[in-house]
């Protein structure tokens, strides 16, 4: 079973206080781009995990092979809980990667959602989307999301979505980082920086919220915000170059993306993100830049057999 499945932006993220159980009530707005991996499942003898670049075939640096990986643990989880009305067994998982890793786009919660699609299908359990959100919510505050894809609230965790009807498209440039930010030492430096001094907070959600039904670029950039962004430029503070060097091209909005590295700029049309994604190509504050549209669907059966 191929599955393809999209990275995320967020295009609001309020952060609340830590909460007992190490987490954060958030508000956010998710927003699935066109950026894919794909994950082949298989049975097989034998349960694997192999990881290779979607653009070079190659072996992709961070992403555990072993039973931390996140697909693995979604097969695990699924097997476990449906092992009686299905014949579950053992899955080879290959995760064609697209989606930057560690860069605040849910590349790993989207590959263990993948996983989910995929072994539902190749078991031939008989799940409802709210099932399978139910095991995706288990997995990780972001996984929900990338089964549903388009755009979404999430609140609790991240992890209690409502579907935002804004169709039209979006255009993208995304701004990636040699290296990646690990999730929670962001949150980390959040709480720490807030211990220190509260720094300014964004605006409340209905403002994004009231933006999106326009689609008007200019309303909607001016509506990007992030309480992570401060935390993320405190731990690289390179990051501002680079969000300056996407609005001096000609992005009409820029954001962190969730806990970052990756800085997402928003562009008035298709042609406007080829210059800017050119521009920013070239003033040397990023590693990689790509060009992307949404919403884009959520994790989607694309072949079988
Ligand atoms: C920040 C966000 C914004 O969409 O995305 P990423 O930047 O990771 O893509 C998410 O909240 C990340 O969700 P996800 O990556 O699934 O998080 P999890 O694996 O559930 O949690 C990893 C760790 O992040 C912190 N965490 C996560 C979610 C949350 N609401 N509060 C938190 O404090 C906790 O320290 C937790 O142990
Ligand atoms: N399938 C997977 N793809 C990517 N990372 C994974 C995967 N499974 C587990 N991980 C771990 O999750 C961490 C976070 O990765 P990722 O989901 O790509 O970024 P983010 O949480 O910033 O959106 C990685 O550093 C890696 O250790």
């Amino acid at each position: 079973m191929r599955v393809r499945v999209p990275a995320k932006v967020n295009l609001h993220l309020s952060v609340g206080d830590l909460r007992p159980d190490g987490y954060h009530d958030l508000v956010t707005v998710f927003h699935a781009v066109d950026v894919f991996d794909e994950v082949v499942v298989s049975a097989a003898p034998r349960s694997s995990v192999r990881t290779v670049d979607g653009a070079g075939g190659g072996a992709v640096p961070g992403v555990p092979a072993g039973p931390r990986n996140l697909a693995g643990a979604a097969a695990r989880l699924l097997a476990k809980e449906c092992g009686r009305s299905g014949s579950t067994g053992p899955v080879a998982i290959e995760i064609i990667k697209n989606i930057p890793v560690a860069g605040g786009m849910a590349g790993g919660s989207a590959d263990a959602a993948a996983a989910l699609v995929g072994c539902a299908a190749l078991w031939g359990l008989d799940l409802t989307r709210d099932q399978l959100a139910e095991f995706a919510r288990r997995l990780g505050a972001d996984v929900p999301f990338a089964l549903t894809g388009g755009t979404a609230v999430g609140t609790g965790r991240g992890d209690l979505l409502s579907p935002v009807l804004a169709r039209t498209p979006l255009h993208w440039v995304l701004a990636v980082a040699g290296e990646g930010l690990s999730t929670p030492e962001v949150f980390a430096e959040l709480d720490r920086l807030r211990a220190a001094g509260d720094p300014p907070r964004v605006a409340p959600v209905q403002e994004i919220l009231a933006a999106l039904p326009s689609g008007d670029p200019v309303r909607i950039g001016a509506a990007l915000g992030n309480d992570l962004q401060a935390a993320a430029v405190s731990l690289r503070p390179e990051l501002r170059r680079t969000l300056r060097a996407g609005r001096a091209a000609g992005a009409v909005g820029s954001v962190v993306s969730g806990s970052g590295p990756t800085c997402a700029f928003l562009c008035p049309g298709p042609d406007a993100a080829a210059d800017v994604a050119a521009e920013l190509a070239g003033s040397g504050t990023c590693r990689a830049v790509r060009i992307a549209s949404g919403p884009a669907p959520g994790a989607r059966l694309v072949g079988s057999g």
